[in-house]
This record gives C-alpha cells, sequence and structure tokens, in this order.
C-alpha cells in the first residue's frame, strides 16, 4: 500500500484502498454495496469503473468524491487521507472540492434551473474565490465548446449535450486533480456520446487531468481509459489494462459484459448464454437476494 512516505513522483494521484460499504435496508437485511475495492490512478490517467446495474459503481462513486463514508478503507489524493476526520469547516471542505469533482448521469438534475450558464460557472467561481472570474468563464465555455448563446441560456434551452458540456465545464471551474463521471454520456444520443468522450479526451490531453469514468457500457469506456475495473455485485472481479480487457478477458463475468455490447457479426444469443455463464455472487444478509 502507499503510504505518505513515499516519494511524491512514484506516487499514485488518487488511492482507493479496501472501500467497503454496507447499507441498511428495512427489516434487519443489509446489502453490501462494496466491498473491498481498491484501484490507484496515476497523474493524468484514466480508469475505467464498469459492471451491471446495481453493481456498486455509483456507491464507490459517492465514496471517491466524499458523499458517502466507507464503512472500512480509505481514499486518498497526494497521500492525504480524504476519509479521515468527522468535522470539517467550509475552508477544508472546498480543498477537497478541489481535488475530486463529479459529474452526474442527469445534467439537468444537477444544474441550477434558475441559472444561465455564465451565472452557473460565476457561482461556482466565486464559491472557490477563484480571481480573474470573467476571463476564466470564457475560457470555461469555449473548452466545452459552448458559445454564446448558450452562455446566456438556462438549462430547459440548452440540448441535454450542451447541459452536459456545462456540467462538464462547472466540475473544470476549480481546476480539480480528478474528475469523477457517473454514466456520464448515458442519458446521450450515441453521436453525442462520442462528441463528450471526444471532449473529455482532449481535456485530459491538454490540462492533464486524471479521469474516473463509470459506465455500464464497457464499449463506452474503452475510448476514455488506459485501465479498467469490473465490478459484480458490489465487488472487483477483474482489472487491468482496457485493452487488454477488451482483447482478453480472463473473468467469466467481463466476458459476458463484453458479449453483451452490440459490434458488427453480435449475436444477441450468444451475449445471454454467456451471461448465464457468469458465476454468480452474493452479497445480501438477511433476506434471500433477488437479482
Ligand atoms: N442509499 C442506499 N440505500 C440502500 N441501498 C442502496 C443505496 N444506494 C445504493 N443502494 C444499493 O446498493 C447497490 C449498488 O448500487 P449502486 O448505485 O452503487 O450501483 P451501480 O452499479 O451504480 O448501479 P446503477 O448503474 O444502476 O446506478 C444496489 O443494489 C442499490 O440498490
Amino acid at each position: 500500500m502507499t503510504t505518505p512516505q513515499t516519494p511524491a513522483a512514484a506516487q499514485p494521484l488518487l488511492v482507493a484502498d479496501g472501500l467497503r460499504k454496507t447499507y441498511h435496508l428495512p427489516g434487519k437485511d443489509t446489502l453490501v454495496a462494496a466491498n473491498d475495492v481498491s484501484f490507484t490512478l496515476p497523474t493524468g490517467g484514466s480508469i475505467g469503473i464498469v459492471g451491471e446495474s446495481g453493481s456498486g459503481k455509483t456507491t464507490v462513486a459517492r465514496m471517491l468524491v466524499g458523499l458517502v463514508r466507507p464503512d472500512a478503507g480509505t481514499v486518498r489524493v497526494d497521500g492525504r487521507d480524504r476519509t479521515a476526520g468527522r468535522r470539517r469547516g467550509r475552508g477544508e471542505r472546498l480543498a477537497r472540492a478541489r481535488e475530486i469533482q463529479m459529474v452526474f448521469q442527469d445534467p439537468y438534475l444537477s444544474l441550477d434551473p434558475r441559472l444561465t450558464a455564465r451565472q452557473c460557472l460565476a457561482t461556482s467561481l466565486s464559491l472557490h474565490d477563484a480571481a480573474g472570474a470573467q476571463g476564466r468563464i470564457e475560457e470555461l465555455l469555449d473548452r466545452v465548446g459552448l458559445g454564446s448563446r448558450e452562455a446566456a441560456a438556462r438549462p430547459h434551452e440548452m440540448s441535454g449535450g450542451q447541459q452536459q458540456r456545462l456540467a462538464i465545464a462547472r466540475a473544470l471551474a476549480v481546476n480539480p486533480r480528478v474528475l469523477v463521471l457517473d454514466e456520464a454520456v448515458a442519458a446521450l444520443d450515441v453521436s453525442i456520446q462520442s462528441q463528450i468522450l471526444r471532449l473529455l479526451v482532449d481535456i485530459r490531453q491538454d490540462t492533464g487531468l486524471a479521469l474516473v469514468f463509470i459506465s455500464h457500457d464497457l464499449a463506452v469506456v474503452q475510448h476514455v481509459t488506459d485501465e479498467t475495473v469490473v465490478m459484480r455485485r458490489g465487488t472487483v472481479v477483474e482489472q487491468g489494462p482496457t485493452e487488454r480487457l477488451l482483447t482478453a478477458p480472463e473473468n467469466a463475468y467481463t466476458r459476458a459484459l463484453l458479449a453483451a455490447v452490440p459490434r458488427r457479426g453480435w449475436d444477441p444469443a450468444a451475449a445471454v448464454r454467456d451471461r448465464g455463464a457468469a458465476p454468480a455472487g452474493g452479497r445480501r444478509s438477511g433476506k434471500a437476494q433477488e437479482d
């Protein structure tokens, strides 16, 4: 495990180590949504977290940014433990927000409907006392490909793709080290998806921003990540270079996920067969687990 004594050059930017989260369900049931999830992300790196609905991806994302407190495990950025300590002042909360920002699946829900794009960015910048706000707003709009019409528009006057561009710009406003994107393109048309993926690749290349890209879709993850973690029922079943996972998956569940990606010569019947062949896990205590 990486310790704070590790020399900075050799130290990964982000280390998730042994993350675990149990939810308490009605009655006496509990559900382990994430169990012993560990991975590292180098500075400027990009890691995907894939798995079906309910595999625990969002729970991990929320633990990374601090929206959910892990029962066990740590999240470190540059060797600093983000999960330590209970009470935090505003200054410390903002400093942590500057380390990791998150973009959600539904930009419409995450944006304030009353604010124009320009006002949205100004609000975020003022929260973090960023100097030179006006120039920075134009720079951010330009960075995500929003023009002057969109700058003056409110979320309901924008397309889904434009809303997601604004959500990305807002996240970039504080110059984060890491951007966590939770199903950030899942609600968009395929052509808009690819534009947003291209945008993320460009931003990463130009700024060195590191990405944690969460998706149920291996086909989407391949465009933006170097490494991928495959989750099933709260646990990591396989992780490694994305290219290797796509060409030579070792785990039956990864193979099943891959078989479910429509492509030339795709056989839906084989996909269903593979899905059935992946070994079942179990994590719910109390009543029998449904799937
Ligand atoms: N606040 C909560 N209380 C109880 N159970 C929860 C809570 N949040 C998530 N869960 C359960 O934890 C499991 C993992 O959910 P999570 O949202 O992390 O998975 P996911 O892979 O992101 O799925 P999806 O893509 O559908 O969001 C699911 O079974 C879910 O029902």
